[in-house]
């Protein structure tokens, strides 16, 4: 835990030994278009590690900082202070030419598949290894293999304007494993895409994670696309993390507000409508009590709810509820309500108490 400037305490991630990029006291600041002076602080003071071999999502919204955190991993952009280094190595501190041999090991997908309309799927993905000088029955070799992986066997000699999106992006994702990279880099590579099409790239990205070993570093603004496939996450507000760890402890227990009305986004993240315009913040003699009990880990296999309504002696008003998956581990919400009278809450703060039950009080209805 440590002090934000706000004086909040935020949660940071620990369990970073060996990271495969760390951003240390970044800062990247931006000429003011009007007056040319340094002004706008797109990083402000940023440390933060990407463990190595697991998928960490950086998520924020527009303009917190998310793909400039990402062009300084590539080198596209030099921090204005502070060091970011890929895998023991400070790309902040090397020119060009150095540059270039560290970005073919740093693959890169992108929103808007960046492929070439007049070459095949197999011309675009043996694109970076003809750059690179790989003869052609090498190329042969490395290639079809990648194709099949992302299924498009089928389509080798298809051009771009003849695929969906998500074969563009399956094509896109080839193109960046050809060179045999260590670190995949994915710019909001899902967000030009359906929902159903985006499932079946994660699932692809989750694949290449486990089966190759390589380390993904996503960007996102969709809280969907990090609860589905990161095990670790970083949320960016205003140019800096506001917190970070492990997707499952920040999405059940958000501790900052920019997490918390992200999540809010998310089926079940919030109160229905009907529900939620007849909620009042003070108790009302006579009114029930409106509260959001979250179920996971030890708590999430358990029959809790019956064992409430016969501990509390009083009706248990079940209002939604939904039972999801993050990270890979269950975790269910559900909304319920019961008599706001005293007595009754106490008894139910015990039940909580001793049952580990995470219960929150939204609101009252009267
Ligand atoms: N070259 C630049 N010159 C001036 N300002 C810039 C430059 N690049 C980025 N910025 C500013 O820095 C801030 C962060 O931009 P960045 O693109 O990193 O955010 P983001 O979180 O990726 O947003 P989005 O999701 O919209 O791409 C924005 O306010 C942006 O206008």
């Amino acid at each position: 835990m440590a002090e934000n400037v706000s004086g909040l305490t935020v949660r940071q991630d620990t369990e970073t030994v060996s990271p495969m990029v760390s951003f240390e006291n970044v800062t990247k600041s931006f000429n003011s278009r009007e007056t040319g002076k340094r002004a706008f602080k797109a990083l402000d003071d940023v440390s933060y590690s990407v463990p190595r071999g697991a998928i960490t999502g950086i998520i924020g919204r527009s303009g917190a900082g998310k793909s400039t955190l990402v062009r300084l991993v590539n080198g596209l952009e030099k921090p204005s202070a502070g060091r970011v280094i890929v895998d023991g190595t400070e790309v902040s501190a090397l020119d060009e030419v150095a540059l270039r041999s560290v970005r073919r090991s740093i693959g890169m997908i992108f929103q808007h598949f960046n492929l070439l309309s007049s070459r095949t799927v197999y011309d675009n993905v043996a694109m970076p290894l003809e750059i690179a000088g790989v003869g052609k029955q090498e190329i042969r070799k490395r290639i079809e293999p990648l194709i099949d992986l992302v299924g498009l066997s089928e389509r080798t000699r298809h051009y771009p304007a003849q695929l969906s999106g998500g074969q563009k992006q399956r094509v896109g994702i080839a193109r960046a494993l050809a060179s045999e990279p260590k670190l995949l880099l994915s710019d909001e590579a899902t967000s030009a895409l359906d929902p159903e099409t985006t499932q079946q790239i994660l699932e692809l990205l989750k694949t290449i994670n486990r089966d190759l070993g390589l380390t993904v570093l996503l960007i996102t603004h969709e809280m969907e696309v990090v609860k589905a496939v990161t095990s670790r996450v970083a949320v960016m507000d205003n140019g800096r993390i506001a917190e970070s760890g492990r997707t499952f402890d920040v999405f059940t227990a958000p501790q900052h507000e920019t997490t918390r009305s992200m999540l809010a986004a998310l089926p079940g993240g919030s109160l229905p409508d009907w529900i939620g315009r007849q909620v009042i913040s003070e108790p009302k003699p006579g009114c029930d009590a409106l509260l959001r009990l979250r179920f996971f880990g030890e708590t999430a296999d358990q029959p809790l709810v019956s064992r409430l309504m016969a501990e509390l002696g009083s009706p248990v008003n079940i209002i939604a509820g939904t039972v999801d998956e993050i990270a890979g581990e269950p975790y269910g919400t559900l909304y319920v309500a019961y008599s706001a009278d005293p007595a009754v809450m106490k008894k139910a703060e015990h039940f909580y108490a001793r049952t580990g039950l995470n219960a929150e009080v939204v609101g009252y209805v009267a």
